[in-house]
Parts: C-alpha cells; structure tokens; sequence
C-alpha cells in the first residue's frame, strides 16, 4: 500500500488498529496524498479493523476462523491491502467525471468487478470481501464526488442515487449466494441495502456506536455493540445461505439479547455474546453482510471527521 494509514484521522486508537500492520512512514519529500489515497486508506483502515475486531460472532477474528472454513485472517488482511487501488479508481473515477451519472455508475461497476478479479487472485478463489468492495466501493466513490459533504447522511444518499443507476455492462448473476436467497425468501440484500442508502449503518450501526462511546463503552466494545446493532435487524443473505429463515431469527434475536444486557462492555452482555456465539456456530452462521456494513459504518465515522476538501486534489 503505498499511502500512509497515519495520515488518516482514525477514531481513536482501538486494539485493533493497533494490531493492524503498519503502513511505512511516507518520506519527507514525497507529496501528500490527494482525497483519492485518503479515501482508499479510510476503507482499507475501515476493512482492517472490522477484521480485527474481536470477539465477532461467527466471524474471522483475531481468535481464528468464526464459522468459516476457508477464511482466516491473514487472509482478510492480504485482501483488505489488495483492494487498496480499487477503492483510489473508484474515488479517482468519480472526482474526475464529477457527474452521478450512467457513465460514472458504468465506471465503478467495471472498476467493482475488477477489484473482484483482483480479491480472488490474492486469495486464490476465496470470497473474502465481495459485500465490501460493493458497499465501500460505492461509499468512496459518493464521498469523491462531493468532498464538501462528507457527513453520514450526504455520502450515503448520493451512494444510493449511483446504486440506483443501471450498469448495462453488469452481468445478471443468479446464481450467487444472494440471488438464490434473494428468489428463496423474498428479502432484500446487498444491492437494495446501498439503494437505500445504507439503512442499517444510518440507523443503527453508527446510533450504536456513538450511543456506547457516550455511555464510556470503550472503542472495542462499541465498535461490537455496532455489530451487534446491524445483526439485530439485517435480512443477512450470508446468515440466510448458511443457516435459513430459522437461523436468522435466531441471530437477529440474540444479538438484540446481547444489546439489551447492557452490550458488550457490561458482563452481562459478554454472557448473552457468548451464548449468541456458540449458537451461531452450531448452526455455521456467519454474518458477512453486517461485518461489511460495520466497516461501512467505521469508514463513514471517520469521513465525518475529515477536514471538509475543496480543492481538485
Ligand atoms: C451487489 C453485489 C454485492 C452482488 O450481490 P449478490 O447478493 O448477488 O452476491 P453475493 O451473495 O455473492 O454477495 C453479497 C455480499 O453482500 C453482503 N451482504 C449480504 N447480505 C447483505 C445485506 N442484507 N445488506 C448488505 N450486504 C449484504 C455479504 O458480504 C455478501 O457476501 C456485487 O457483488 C455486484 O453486483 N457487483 C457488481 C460490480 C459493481 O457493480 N460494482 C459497482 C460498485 S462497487
Ligand atoms: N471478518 C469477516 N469474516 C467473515 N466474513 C466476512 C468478514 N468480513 C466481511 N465478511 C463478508 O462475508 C462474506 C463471506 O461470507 P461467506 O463465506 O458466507 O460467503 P460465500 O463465499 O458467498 O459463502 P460460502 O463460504 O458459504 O460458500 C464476504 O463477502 C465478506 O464481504
């Protein structure tokens, strides 16, 4: 990655950022980076923290594999650093055509299935971060166009307005986990989440996790109260592929269990948490789409505390 990770104004320093490889200082003379690298570096950070942040239910984590048997950190990470050129097209794409348009959507989507190309080059066949190029794709590509509106609720609505547009060159897959989940059981999923502008990072990841940094959670502990948020309410097409209809309820309410104990800083929460985890495992639910939208909600956090940009770079 050759853009600076500390350059970026990250929330706070989490134990998980802290285990996060770090990125070789910049050299006195090289220039600083311009709002593309900034933009990618948020959602590599973003991707790399959801990552690491531990414990997760179901997930990879720090601890190992969660309910997956071909993921494991190392790999999540290779692929979080391998998508890092994606995330600066897109942004780059958008600042230059500087337009919401068919030809901008037409771009990112070509942009999207080469960052795909490029994730399963790196992790030999492995769906590591397909929800993820999609969600902060979109995201970075939103926050590039208008550098003058960076807040929550702006990037997410022009992130929908873009979603919205066709992409002639996309090839309808019906056979992916979602559509065939999607036909199954009549939810939305990952594209209708972004159409609608992210409803579950504005209305619960990111209200949790101000609302548990507010009651002095601890950034980690918040950061998995977010999780936990998204979980309580999302149709989750990885959790509905793995587990069925019954399988998601069951996460749905025990993630809100854990919540209502207090979340995850309180004792009681960290029982419900446990319980939720043991679970999920029987059952091999993974939550993949609410870990995405929980990397969307860290990178949209941290956005808002970019200086507003306004200049072309
Ligand atoms: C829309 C995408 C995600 C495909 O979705 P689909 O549901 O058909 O595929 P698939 O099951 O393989 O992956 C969906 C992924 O989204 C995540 N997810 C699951 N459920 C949800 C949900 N309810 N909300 C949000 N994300 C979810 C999961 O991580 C899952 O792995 C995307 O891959 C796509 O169409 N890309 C085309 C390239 C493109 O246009 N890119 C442009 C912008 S980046
Ligand atoms: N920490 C994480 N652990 C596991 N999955 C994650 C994590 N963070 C994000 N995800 C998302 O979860 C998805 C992977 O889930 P899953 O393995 O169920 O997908 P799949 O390859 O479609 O299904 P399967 O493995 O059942 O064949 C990825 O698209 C990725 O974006």
């Amino acid at each position: 990655m050759s853009a600076l990770i500390a350059t970026i104004p990250t929330t706070a320093a989490t134990p998980a950022s802290a285990n996060a490889p770090s990125p070789r200082p910049r050299r006195r003379s090289q220039a600083a980076p311009g709002l593309a690298e900034r933009l990618a570096d948020l959602a590599v950070q973003a991707l790399l923290d959801e990552a690491h942040l531990s414990p997760k239910p179901g997930l990879v984590d720090r601890r190992g594999s969660g309910a997956h048997d071909d993921l494991h950190l190392g790999l999540m990470i290779e692929s979080a650093h391998a998508l890092w050129p994606t995330f600066k097209a897109m942004a780059e794409a958008a600042r230059q055509h500087a337009a919401m348009d068919g030809t901008l959507r037409a771009t990112v989507g070509r942009l999207g299935r080469e960052g795909e190309a490029r994730m399963l080059r790196v992790t030999g066949g492995v769906n590591t971060h397909r929800g993820a190029i999609w969600a902060l794709g979109l995201l970075s590509s939103a926050a590039a166009i208008r550098p003058d509106a960076l807040d929550a609720a702006a990037v997410t609505a022009r992130a929908a307005a873009l979603a919205a547009l066709d992409d002639p060159a996309l090839p309808v897959r019906q056979d992916s986990h979602g559509a065939e989940v999607r036909r199954r059981y009549g939810v939305p999923g990952a594209r209708e989440q972004a159409q609608q502008g992210f409803p579950a990072v504005i209305q619960h990841g990111l209200v949790q996790l101000r609302r548990s940094r507010a009651n002095a959670a601890g950034e980690q502990s918040a950061q998995l109260d977010a999780l936990l948020a998204i979980m309580t309410t999302l149709p989750d097409t990885c959790v509905l592929h793995r587990a069925g209809m019954a399988g998601l309820n069951s996460v749905q309410q025990g993630a809100h269990k854990v919540l209502q104990a207090g979340g995850c800083a309180q004792l009681a929460g960290r029982r419900q948490l446990r319980e939720l985890e043991r679970d999920m495992l029987a059952l091999r639910a993974s939550p993949g789409g609410a870990a995405d939208l929980l990397a969307a909600t860290l990178f949209l956090d941290r956005l808002a505390q970019m200086p507003a940009q306004t200049g072309r770079s």
